[in-house]
């Protein structure tokens, strides 16, 4: 199933739950919440009290992208606020199974994914342990960035992989997504779309409207 995850970091933080209100309506599936601290990523935006906050908004899918050194330090946190799923970075972790296993105790679904730089095989030793698969087509840190074309390739890597281990993950694709390159990723075998500046910039149940009869295509 293909499912819209639109990223709340694009969004007018002024009105922040009538905007996730807004897509929650439009039928996104999935909200995507990015957590930056500020050393794994140069840049710092939201963390639990907002999340917690949030979370009387919408009753959809918190899609919880941590971008944060050794996140195992937080995961209770996390779960306590209200995330269904989180996604950790391979290269932000020490100890990348205990890391897992203990968004596992919280009975969360658990997502991996890897910056452009960063080859396939350093995740290859955990696809059998997670639900979802989140290739970065930016490097992680701010929205409104320009794709990363050879992302293309990471996807149908890790889709050829999944045939191979029969294995179920989903397939997610995070930076720089538009109208325009949908197609290619959804071509490429992603499942789970996140958009940030594309869907908040304009008319956001528009933008909403367009992603979502392109992705019913496939
Ligand atoms: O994780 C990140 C950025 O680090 C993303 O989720 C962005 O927030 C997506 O925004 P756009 O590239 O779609 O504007
Ligand atoms: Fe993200």
């Amino acid at each position: 199933m293909n499912i819209l995850s639109p990223s709340i970091l694009s969004a007018d933080f002024t009105k922040l739950g009538e905007e996730i209100e807004t897509i929650d309506n439009a039928g996104a599936e999935y909200i995507h919440v990015d957590v930056m601290d500020g050393m794994f990523v140069p840049s710092i935006s939201y963390g639990m009290p907002v999340i917690k906050s949030i979370r009387k908004s919408t009753g959809k899918v918190f899609d919880v992208h941590l971008m944060i050194s050794e996140p195992i330090r937080y995961i209770a946190d996390f779960a306590a606020s209200g995330a269904d799923m989180i996604t950790v970075h391979v290269e932000a972790c020490s100890d990348v199974v205990a890391t897992i296993e203990k968004i596992r105790e919280y009975k969360l679904k658990v997502g991996i994914t890897l910056n452009p730089d960063t080859p396939v095989s350093a995740i290859k030793p955990y696809l059998n342990r997670v639900d979802m698969v989140l290739i970065m087509s930016v490097n992680p840190g701010f929205g409104g960035q320009k794709f990363i074309t050879s992302s293309v390739d990471k996807i149908k890597e890790v889709k050829r992989l999944r045939d191979e281990l029969n294995l179920s993950y989903d397939i997610e694709v995070d930076g720089g997504i538009n109208i325009d390159n949908l197609a290619t990723v959804l071509e490429a075998g992603a499942n789970v779309i996140v958009a940030g500046s594309a869907i908040f910039r304009g008319d956001a149940v528009e933008n909403v409207k367009k992603f979502k009869s392109i992705m019913s295509v496939w």
